[in-house]
């Protein structure tokens, strides 16, 4: 940063009322501004109680002060931290006095931007941040602290440094062409290096869609004819009555999403409304629509069917299923299941969402399924499309690079550094100023 950066504030923990408030207040003038407002401010890294007050002298609260001189800070910077009382008029009160004091409020996630800009994380870092601050359920937890703690960094990082090594032998034959036998000895090491490099990257590539399933959530829709109790199996699954339940055929028209955590594993589960051939319906028509387009687009489909219908219950929506899918029959208090054969690599299964009898055991063997699928074989990986993108990036360069060593390690040279620099987007090593709005828009204030 060119110009001298404002003091910012923001409330760092949660809107809203509370037993404790927790604000931060990050810049050049945080110091200053923090002892005008509580006196005087406790040495680095100690909390002690201050009462705090306005410049025109009127109490604001009191509460506990925490400073951290930069760069050993969050931001980087000198950061005041405050926790206070927790209402709305403490923080309308303390808004007012920091504005009067120099300081402005913070934009969403200019706390991390300015965290990223002197050092304290970098790109991959930053984004685990947001992950965390999002985080529902175990694995999403775990796969954010393991990114933020640098591990992402470190390995994209890695593979830049290995391409490095490869790349500088390359530029150096391009120093030296008169050297006859240099070119061959060259690429003859750089050949397997680069294919070594590849194998590994592709490794990564291929765990890609599992790791962003754990921090998006794995999308699941529940299909079948109208009345087949699809939403009854919805509310037995999410524990609530999360979708209306009737005994009128096309009761459900929009999609209905509930998240489900199986197991430590995200899930968006959608009810969506009962397919059937025909509908003069328009409403309803539009329904199925959207049912369709959530059924192809799902990670798992899962079929409900009447068992009371027998075989024909399922008849219509099978086709829609692929392997990994699950067909239900459902309503077995009042009919057994058909003993009928499951599409190809679809399990079959048979419950009550009426009485609940087999609802356990499908959510054991669901989560099972959805856990074995979603298992990422690196613990540490690709956790957005950003960093899938940089790989299929740096593959494509390391392909061009590998076909043309023999012939000419220049251009084989050129596209080494071009891989270089897309992996070294993954922690912005380069390039980073083009993706830094994309990243932290999606931040809250006080990030
Ligand atoms: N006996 C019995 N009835 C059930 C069972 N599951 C659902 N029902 C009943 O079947 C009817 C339809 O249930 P819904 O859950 O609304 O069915 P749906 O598939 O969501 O229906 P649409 O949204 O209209 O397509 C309701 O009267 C439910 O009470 C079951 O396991 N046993
Ligand atoms: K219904
Ligand atoms: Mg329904």
């Amino acid at each position: 940063m060119t110009q001298r950066a404002d003091t910012i504030f923001a409330r760092a923990s949660g809107a809203g009322r509370a037993g404790v408030a927790v604000f931060r207040l990050s810049g050049p003038e945080a110091f200053a501004i923090g002892e005008r407002l509580c006196g005087t401010l406790p040495p680095p890294r100690r909390a002690a109680l201050r009462t705090l007050r306005a410049p025109d002298g009127e109490i604001v609260d009191t509460g506990l002060a925490l400073a951290f001189r930069g760069p050993a800070s969050f931001t980087g910077e000198d950061v005041v931290e405050l926790h206070l009382h927790g209402s709305r008029a403490v923080e309308a009160a303390l808004y007012e006095a920091l504005a009067a004091l120099g300081a402005r409020p913070a934009e969403a996630g200019e706390f991390a931007r300015r965290a990223l800009e002197n050092g304290r994380l970098d790109l991959a870092q930053a984004e685990a941040l947001a992950d965390l601050i999002d985080a529902e359920t175990s694995e999403q937890r775990r796969q954010a602290l393991g990114q933020l703690g640098g591990r992402l960094s470190a390995l994209a990082e890695g593979w830049r440094a290995r391409l490095i090594a490869i790349l500088a032998p390359l530029e150096a034959d391009i120093d030296f062409p008169d050297e006859e036998d240099v070119p061959a000895a060259v690429a003859a090491r750089a050949g397997p290096a680069i294919d070594a490099l590849m194998a590994e990257l592709r490794s990564y590539q291929a765990d890609a869609a599992r790791l962003r399933a754990i921090r998006s959530g794995v999308a699941i829709a529940i299909l079948g004819a109208p009345n087949a109790g699809k939403s009854s199996l919805l509310n037995r699954l999410a524990g609530s009555d999360a979708a209306i339940v009737s005994p009128t055929p096309g009761t459900t028209r929009d999609v209905i999403e509930v998240r489900l955590d199986l197991g430590g594993l995200p899930a968006l589960l959608a009810d969506t409304a009962g397919l059937r051939a025909m509908t003069e319906d328009e409403i309803e028509a539009e329904g199925m629509r959207r049912a369709l387009a959530r059924a192809e687009n799902a990670d798992i489909r899962i079929l409900v069917a009447d068992a009371a219908a027998g075989a024909a219950g399922a008849a219509d929506a099978a086709g829609l299923l692929r392997p990994g899918d699950f067909l239900v029959w459902n309503k077995t208090d009042l009919a057994p299941a058909p003993a009928r054969e499951p599409p190809e690599g679809v399990q079959a299964f048979a419950l009550s969402a009426k009485t609940g009898e087999g609802i356990g055991e499908f959510i054991r063997i669901l989560t099972d399924a959805a856990r074995a699928r979603f298992r990422p074989v690196h613990e540490t990986g690709l956790t957005r499309l950003r960093h899938a993108r940089a790989v299929a990036e740096a593959l494509d360069a390391l392909a061009r690079a590998r076909g043309r060593i023999d012939a000419a390690p220049e251009l084989a040279a050129e596209d080494a550094r071009l891989a270089a620099r897309a992996l070294g987007r993954i922690t912005g090593a380069v390039d980073v100023e083009d993706v830094l709005d994309e990243i932290f828009s999606s931040f809250c204030i006080g990030k």
